[in-house]
Order: C-alpha cells, then sequence, then structure tokens
C-alpha cells in the first residue's frame, strides 16, 4: 500500500448477528471495494439504510468487519486498532459532547483521552475555538449551544489529535440551512489544509459540494463510483425538466409525452415527472406544442439525485 493510500477496502463485509434466535443475520455492508487518497475528500452517498455507518465504522476501527480486507493508514483495524485511532479524527452521527460540561471542558477531556500534555491541549483549544467560530464560547455549557455550534464543537474536538483522516458520519443532518453552510465552509477549510475527509452523507448537494470522489451505496452495495460530475455525465442528461401536473392529470400527459418523445428517459415520481433531456427548453416547449398545461415547470441542471434514481429506480430521501 503506497503512502498516499489512506484507506483501501476489497471485498469489505459486515454481517451483524440475528437479533434473536429466530432471525437471520443481517448483511449492511456486502462486499465492496473503494480507496481513499491522502489529501482527497471522499464520500459515501446513499438513503438510510445502505451500509453508510456501518462502512465508517469499521474505518473508524470501533466495528471489526466480518468479511474482505481492510487497511487504514497501511494498518489492520483488527491489530492495530489503537495506532490507527490515534491518528483518525471522527464525528459520529450524535455529537456525544458532554452537555454539562463546557465548550472548553470537552475539548481538554478528549484532549486527555489521547494522553496529550496540559499546555498542548491549552494550545490546541485555542487554537481549534478560534477555527469552530466558538473563541467566545469557551467557557459556555454545551447544553447552550445551538445545533450548529455543537456539530462545530465535536468536529473542533475530533482536531485535538491533529489527525490525518477525518470521519464525518452524516456532518450536517437535522441542521437549518445557514448552519449547513457554515459547517460546509470549515470543511473546505480542513481540506484546503491538507487533512483528508471521509463523509456519509444523503444529501445529494453535500456530496457535490466537498466530495473529490465518492461512492453511491444502496443496500449495502456500491452501485457506481467516480467524481460528482463523472457521475452526473455517465448516468444522466445534461438537463432536467421537472413538471408538476395538477392531480390526476399526470398520466395522460405522460402518455402523450412518450407517443410524442420515444427517445428521451422519463422518470415518474408520486408529486412530479422528469423528463431527462440535452436540451431542457426545448422539452419544455414541445410540452406546450402537445397542449399540455404543467402546474409547474422547471429546467435545471441534472444533480446526484438524478444519478441515484436512474441506478437504483428510487429518490435518495424515500
Ligand atoms: N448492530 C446492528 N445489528 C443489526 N443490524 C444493524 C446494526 N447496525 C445497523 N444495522 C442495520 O444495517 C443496515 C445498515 O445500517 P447503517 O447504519 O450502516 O446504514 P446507513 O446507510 O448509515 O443509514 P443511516 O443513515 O440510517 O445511518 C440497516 O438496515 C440497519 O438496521
Amino acid at each position: 500500500m503506497s503512502d498516499d493510500l489512506l484507506v483501501e477496502a476489497r471485498g469489505l463485509v459486515k454481517r451483524y448477528p440475528a437479533r434473536d434466535r429466530h432471525g437471520s443475520p443481517f448483511v449492511a455492508v456486502d462486499g465492496i471495494d473503494f480507496q481513499l487518497r491522502r489529501g482527497e475528500s471522499f464520500g459515501f452517498l446513499g438513503p438510510n439504510g445502505a451500509g453508510k455507518s456501518s462502512t465508517m465504522r469499521m474505518i473508524a476501527c470501533v466495528s471489526p468487519a466480518t468479511g474482505g480486507t481492510l487497511r487504514v493508514l497501511g494498518m489492520d483495524p483488527a491489530a492495530d486498532g489503537r495506532r490507527i485511532r490515534a491518528r483518525l479524527g471522527v464525528v459520529p452521527q450524535d455529537d456525544a459532547l458532554d452537555r454539562e460540561l463546557s465548550v472548553r471542558e470537552n475539548l481538554l477531556i478528549y484532549g486527555r483521552y489521547f494522553g496529550l500534555p496540559k499546555a498542548v491541549i491549552a494550545e490546541r483549544s485555542a487554537r481549534l475555538l478560534e477555527f469552530a467560530q466558538l473563541e467566545e464560547r469557551g467557557a459556555e455549557r454545551v447544553d447552550a449551544l445551538s445545533g450548529g455550534m455543537r456539530r462545530r464543537l465535536t468536529i473542533a474536538r475530533s482536531l485535538i489529535n491533529e489527525p490525518e483522516i477525518l470521519l464525518l458520519d452524516e456532518p450536517t443532518t437535522g441542521l437549518d440551512p445557514q448552519a449547513r453552510h457554515v459547517l460546509w465552509d470549515r470543511l473546505f477549510r480542513l481540506k484546503q489544509q491538507g487533512v483528508s475527509l471521509v463523509l456519509t452523507t444523503h444529501y445529494m448537494d453535500e456530496a457535490e459540494q466537498l466530495c473529490d470522489r465518492l461512492v453511491v451505496m444502496d443496500k449495502g452495495r456500491i452501485v457506481a463510483q467516480g467524481s460528482p460530475a463523472e457521475l452526473i455525465a455517465t448516468h444522466s442528461t445534461r438537463e432536467v425538466l421537472e413538471l408538476r401536473f395538477p392531480v390526476g392529470e399526470q398520466a395522460t400527459a405522460v402518455d402523450k409525452l412518450r407517443a410524442a418523445r420515444h427517445a428521451d428517459r422519463m422518470e415518474e415520481l408520486p408529486d412530479r415527472l422528469l423528463w431527462y433531456t440535452a436540451e431542457g427548453d426545448a422539452a419544455l416547449a414541445a410540452v406546450h406544442e402537445l397542449g399540455l398545461r404543467p402546474a409547474t415547470a422547471l429546467v435545471r441542471r441534472a444533480s446526484l439525485e438524478d444519478v441515484f434514481l436512474a441506478l437504483t429506480g428510487r429518490t435518495l430521501v424515500d
């Protein structure tokens, strides 16, 4: 494994034992291959239950693989978990902060966990509080912080050991749009500083914004991988015309459109019709020529959501 390959998985499997004696084991991760290179930002995109967190927990050396091989920083999590963890930062889905302690105390406890000297913790904490835009809040109790601040503190805490890889499990789930943008900005900053990021998300805009490369996961398997632009170019047309028809009129409209335009792919969702096309405006003109009157019509660029739909027949947030 070269120095630039930080994580390498081959045929990686996570099988959970049956929950009771009548049940059967559950395969959450079903033989996946992926690689993380130094300096890149890598994402697992998929809906709930796709196996993203299970994969992250294996990389974080907190849950053993049950099949295949996994190397993290050139080491084997089964044998070298402790040494690997010392060089990782982990931001779990739930913040796992100590809410009764202050912001600064939370950093201190974590620093002690890694065995850092007091002076080093103090110096890094000051820097990390500034990074997390919490420098005014050091003495405040965690339960007085907003959700976005708590997330930023969790990231600051995970950086106390100056990790080479930062693992983030759904970093912005539950945050409002403004808090998400602040967080994205902080993650960009880390990327610029050379920290390699691995994140899971079910938000396609987050994956597009943050990931140089990503794998799309569904039901424990990888259904596609590449950069966001490559994935879109491979699995979708450039533009999408989104049409919403008055209740009950979509089916008739689809019949007419299909009869008139055989070549283009269309996806019927319960609340809208998606027409995949190179030229959205031309498609919209064709809709009007057929005498169809959608309640709303929108031409947009194709996104990773369209990639997921093309690959699985489902939307990311079903
Ligand atoms: N400890 C466990 N025992 C049994 N099944 C589990 C266990 N942990 C997770 N699973 C199951 O494995 C599947 C994948 O879960 P996982 O948390 O990895 O998915 P995910 O893609 O991260 O989704 P989410 O966004 O909901 O966390 C789910 O069906 C889940 O119920």
